[in-house]
C-alpha cells in the first residue's frame, strides 16, 4: 500500500520572502490521524495549503505525492491533482460552508465532483446522494440541522457541517488546518471527537493542525512539528518530550505541558495518547 501522503524536499517561500517551509520530507500511511503543530507561523497553514494543491511549491527537486501519484512536482500541479480533489476533504478553521446555503445543500456539495456539471448547478442531486448526505449529517450528530441555514448555526455545528461535507465527499485524506481555533471549548472538543469517529470508523488519514496541544496528545497518534518552516519532530504522540516542546514553543511552551496535564482527582484531560508524564500515575490501594 503507498503512503497516502508523500512530501519529499519540499522548500517554500513567498516572493522574495524568508523561508516558510525548509526542505520538509514526510510519509504519512493510510488510517493514520496525525496532528500538525508548531509556534505561530512555523509554516503549518503553507504546508497544508501546499500538499492539497492550494499553493505550489519552490521550484526544484521537491515533489509531493497523494495515493502513490505525483500531483505536484518542480513547483508545479500535475493532472492527478486534479484527478485526486474529489479525494480530499479539506476544512478550514472558517468559511467553511456557503452561509446562505441550507445545511443539506452546503454537505451536498460534496457530491459536486461526482455529478454532471449541470446538475450540480441546477442543484438536481439525486436522491441516493441526498440520503448519502443525511446520512453522514446524522454520523456527526446534525441531522436535525439539516435544513437550517448555513448562517444560523454555530461555529463548532458548521465545523461539524463540513466533516459531513467531506464524508458525503467520500474523501479518503481530510486536511483540518487549525478547525477548532475559534470554537469554544466544548465544541472544539465534539470537532476533534468527530474527526477521530470518522478515522477509526471509517479508516480516512487524517492530518489536523492544532494550536491546542492538549488535543492533539488526546486525538492523535502522531505528531509532526514544524519550527521556522523545517520538521523539528516526527513520530508517536507519546514519544514527544517536554524538551520537545519548549524547544517548539520557548518557555510558554512549559506552561501549554501544565495546562495539558491532568488535573488532581477529575480525571484526565489529556488522555488517549497523552506522553507518559502526562499521565495520571496508578496508586495501588
Ligand atoms: N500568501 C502569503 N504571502 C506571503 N507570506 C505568507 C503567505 N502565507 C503565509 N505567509 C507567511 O508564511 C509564514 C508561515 O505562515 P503559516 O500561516 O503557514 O504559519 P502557521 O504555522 O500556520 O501560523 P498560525 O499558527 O499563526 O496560523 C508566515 O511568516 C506568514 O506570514
Amino acid at each position: 500500500m503507498p503512503n497516502i501522503v508523500e512530501v519529499k524536499s519540499v522548500n517554500k517561500r513567498f516572493g522574495r520572502g524568508p523561508v516558510v517551509l525548509n526542505d520538509i520530507n514526510l510519509a504519512i500511511e493510510e488510517g493514520e490521524m496525525v496532528a500538525l503543530i508548531g509556534a505561530s507561523g512555523s509554516g503549518k497553514s503553507t504546508l497544508i495549503r501546499t500538499i492539497c494543491g492550494l499553493e505550489t511549491a519552490d521550484t526544484g527537486v521537491g515533489r509531493i505525492s497523494l495515493f502513490g501519484q505525483v500531483t505536484q512536482s518542480g513547483g508545479k500541479r500535475l493532472p492527478a491533482q486534479r484527478q485526486l480533489r474529489s479525494q480530499v476533504g479539506v476544512i478550514f478553521q472558517q468559511f467553511n460552508l456557503v452561509t446562505r446555503l441550507s445545511l443539506l445543500t452546503n454537505v451536498l456539495v460534496g457530491r459536486l465532483g461526482r455529478i454532471p456539471k449541470w446538475r450540480g448547478l441546477l442543484g438536481l442531486f439525486p436522491r441516493s446522494d441526498r440520503i448519502t448526505a443525511l446520512k453522514a449529517l446524522e454520523r456527526v450528530g446534525m441531522a436535525d440541522k439539516a435544513r437550517q441555514r448555513a448562517s444560523t448555526l454555530s461555529g463548532g455545528q458548521q465545523q461539524r457541517g463540513a466533516i459531513a461535507r467531506a464524508l458525503t465527499q467520500e474523501a479518503r485524506l481530510i486536511l483540518a488546518d487549525e478547525p477548532i481555533a475559534s470554537l469554544d471549548p466544548a465544541s472544539a472538543e465534539r470537532v476533534m471527537e468527530t474527526l477521530g469517529t470518522i478515522n477509526k470508523e471509517d479508516g480516512v488519514t487524517v492530518i489536523v493542525s492544532l494550536h491546542q496541544i492538549d488535543h492533539a496528545f488526546k486525538h492523535c497518534d502522531r505528531i509532526i512539528a514544524l519550527k521556522d518552516g523545517a520538521v523539528a519532530y516526527d513520530g508517536t504522540t507519546e514519544g514527544i518530550s517536554p524538551e520537545n516542546i519548549a524547544n517548539l514553543y520557548g518557555v510558554e511552551g512549559l506552561d501549554l505541558v501544565k495546562d495539558a496535564r491532568p488535573k488532581d482527582g477529575d480525571g484526565a484531560s489529556a488522555e488517549g495518547h497523552a506522553p507518559s508524564y502526562l499521565k495520571p500515575v496508578a496508586v495501588a490501594s
